[in-house]
């Protein structure tokens, strides 16, 4: 007889020890999504940060949770409030965190609860560079990434900056998890191609990180 017990997503890779691609994942719950980000990014505007190192960001971020994540001259740190505004970011919408939580199960991480979600909008040729996620100060919990609109090349390595990496495309819908063995491998975005495009957000990509931050 057929087990139709929980539903499971349409396919779970493995893209490392402790780290599933779980494709479409997300799929059924993008267009709400998407429609929380515009509101979102109503608050706190997308914004190009700087690096420490005098590098501007080529995507543009915003941040919604108890902290959000900020660069500027001074470092990397997570801030309770948008320097932008000096408002405290907007919440993390329900839907993002219940969403977020199971995908972590999914994955094997029981009881995540994010403190922090980070929005990044990418447009043509923005890119992220191989690097860890490493300002949180647990590293028990994993890393929950959504990607919503335009495809893009992710970046998934090892514990150190020259170990070789494996490729795997981001499609609208798809959710990344990465924890226990890999929470801190190196990992990162290959430029927007110029063709990427999606029927709802055309070239642009959105990925959303949910961090357990304290
Ligand atoms: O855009 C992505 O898929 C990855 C983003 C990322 O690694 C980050 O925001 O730390
Ligand atoms: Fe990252």
């Amino acid at each position: 007889m057929l087990d139709l017990g929980a539903p499971e997503p349409a396919t779970k890779q493995q893209i490392g020890p402790d780290a599933w691609l779980l494709k479409g994942f997300a799929l059924s719950d993008a267009d709400a999504l998407l429609a929380a980000i515009e509101q979102i990014a109503a608050q706190a505007p997308f914004r190009h940060q700087v690096t420490p190192g005098g590098y501007t960001m080529s995507a543009a971020m915003s941040s919604c949770g108890a902290y959000g994540w900020v660069t500027d001259r001074h470092g990397y740190r997570y801030s309770p409030q948008d320097p932008q505004s000096n408002q405290p970011w907007p919440a993390i919408p329900a839907l993002f965190a219940e969403l977020a939580e199971r995908a972590a199960h999914s994955a094997g991480f029981a009881h995540f609860a994010p403190e922090a979600c980070l929005i990044n909008r990418y447009t043509t040729g923005a890119r992220m560079g191989l690097h860890q996620d490493k300002d949180e100060q647990d590293f028990t919990a994993p890393i929950v990434s959504i990607s919503l609109g335009a495809p893009i090349t992710f970046l998934f390595g090892g514990p150190n900056r020259s170990d070789p990496t494996s490729r795997w495309l981001l499609e609208h819908g798809d959710v990344v998890v990465w924890g226990g063995v890999s929470r801190l491998y190196f990992h990162g975005v290959s430029p927007l191609g110029k063709k990427a495009s999606h029927p709802t957000t055309g070239a642009v990509r959105y990925n959303l990180t949910f961090r357990k931050v304290r």
